[in-house]
């Protein structure tokens, strides 16, 4: 601990630090890049890694840039903003290759080019930012990278700009009002948390305000100086979350003023939104993705499709109008009803959703007869639960479309299926969130 080395980097890490060796250790160290020297002090030592910070970069790489965003070092939300964007594409492309490698033992992938964004700024549709105050002043943001210090975001700059302009308006009506801020070391205080969603298609914002109680002081007039001033927001609602847990929304939701849900298109789906409905965050790179996917499934209207953690349905309402039957599976029951109501919006009429665990019921589904031709998989971080992977080596569908936000776990469960039968088609990696180290992939694999 401590000392000082040097080091030149190898590669961009799954987290976005670069990566070096040191008498034989992986060396961690956050700012730096591919190619570059870095003279480096060790902040920990584990057994089989180190971790570093850069005291000085003795070989710059051209790739690096002056990061746009003027929080960027403090926020922690994106880690890759000093790279420029098509050295990014890169790094990404790399991490999914390196994990296949490591875990699945693949030395030559079926990599396609990531696809990027042509304009990879002010993509987030949705904001939801902690309400605090420093000093006299109001403000907005996330809480610094590992403390409870809540840094400022405006103008964020992967942030809608319409977005941006709704928190900055919101503030400022809070502050005229004096509509008093949540204070988590008090718990004193109203608001703590702003929401903010804009649509796409309609460029209409849904706009909620968290609060500590359920009595929003002087909302009257609240309601109607947002109005004034934001005619783009169509909803304003308010949800009360009165605990401490560390969960963003409360249970309860009341609509203040406007439509109770955001109308979003995606495609030909029409999805119903509302204040605490998941949806995508960038929809010009989901369409991409869901594209990807239904390419992989390559459709022709016989088939029995399986989506598995399929969340509100998205993948599987985009499969449907290819699909003979479509069917999904999901844990959280408000998902699956908003899954239920998007199929009703979109008129898709051969889709079902069901609650559950997707390890217990395709298992089941496969021991009453029920034989997929097409599963698609889109599981959290950790990957596949093992009863799932094999009831797929056992229903053995002629196709497999793993969707993916971690390389390491979707390589891991990748060697499974191959060795039970599959071979690997393709891996098509997909920028969901430019400037972050997060990397999304869509593989397809097929029956031998
Ligand atoms: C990465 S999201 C996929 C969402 C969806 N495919 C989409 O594109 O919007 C993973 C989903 O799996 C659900 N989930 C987590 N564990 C599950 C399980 N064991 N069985 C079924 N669904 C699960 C989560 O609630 C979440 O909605």
């Amino acid at each position: 601990m401590g000392d000082r080395i040097i080091i030149t980097i190898k590669r961009i890490g799954i987290n976005g630090e670069g990566v070096g060796y040191y008498r034989r250790k992986a060396v961690f160290i956050g700012g730096a890049l591919t190619g570059e020297v870095v003279k480096a002090k060790i902040t920990k030592v584990e057994p089989s890694y180190l971790s570093a910070e850069i005291i000085e970069l003795e070989k710059r790489s051209r790739d690096r840039q002056k990061p746009p965003c003027p929080v960027y070092e403090s926020c922690g939300g994106c880690q890759l903003q000093h790279m420029t964007y098509s050295a990014q594409l890169k790094a990404k492309e790399e991490i999914v290759r390196e994990s296949f490698q490591r875990y699945a033992g693949l030395q030559e992938l079926p990599l396609r080019p990531i696809f990027g964004m042509s304009d990879p700024w002010g993509y987030r549709n949705k904001a939801q930012l902690q309400v605090g105050r420093k000093g006299e002043e109001i403000i907005t943001g996330l809480y610094a990278t590992g403390s409870h210090r809540l840094l400022d975001i405006s103008g964020c700059a992967v942030q809608h700009p319409v977005v941006n302009r709704v928190i900055d308006q919101v503030k400022a009506i809070l502050a005229e009002l004096r509509i008093p801020v949540y204070e988590e070391r008090t718990c004193e205080g109203v608001v703590r948390t702003v929401v903010a969603r804009v649509g796409q298609a309609s460029g209409n914002v849904q706009l909620t305000l968290i609060t500590a109680n359920d009595r929003l002081p002087d909302s009257r007039r609240l309601v109607q100086r947002i109005r004034e001033a934001l005619p783009m927001v169509t909803t304003i609602a308010q949800n009360i979350h009165k605990g401490k847990s560390p969960l963003i929304f409360g249970e309860k939701t009341v609509v203040l003023w406007g439509e109770d849900r955001l109308e979003e298109t995606l495609g030909d789906v029409r999805f119903s939104l509302s204040p605490r409905a998941f949806f995508q965050l960038n929809p010009e790179q989901t369409v991409k993705l869901y594209n990807a996917v239904r390419e992989a499934a390559s459709l022709n209207g016989s088939e029995l499709v399986v989506d598995a953690y399929c969340g509100t349905g998205t993948i599987g309402l985009w499969l449907a109008p290819h699909a003979r039957e479509v069917r999904g599976i999901e844990i959280i029951p408000e998902a699956v009803q908003d899954a239920r109501d998007n199929a009703r919006s979109s008129g898709v009429e051969n889709a079902r959703f069901f609650e559950g665990r997707a390890e217990q019921l395709l298992p089941e589904w496969v021991s009453r007869g029920i034989r997929p031709d097409v599963v698609v998989v889109d599981p959290p971080r950790t990957g596949c639960d093992r009863p799932l992977l094999n009831a797929l080596t056992q229903a053995l569908p002629a196709r497999l479309v793993y969707v993916s936000c971690n390389p390491a776990t979707l390589a891991k469960d990748c060697q499974v299926l191959l060795g039970s039968g599959y071979r690997l088609e393709w891996v098509q990696p997909v920028d969901m969130f430019p400037h972050t180290s997060h990397v999304e992939s869509v593989i397809l694999m097929v029956r031998k």
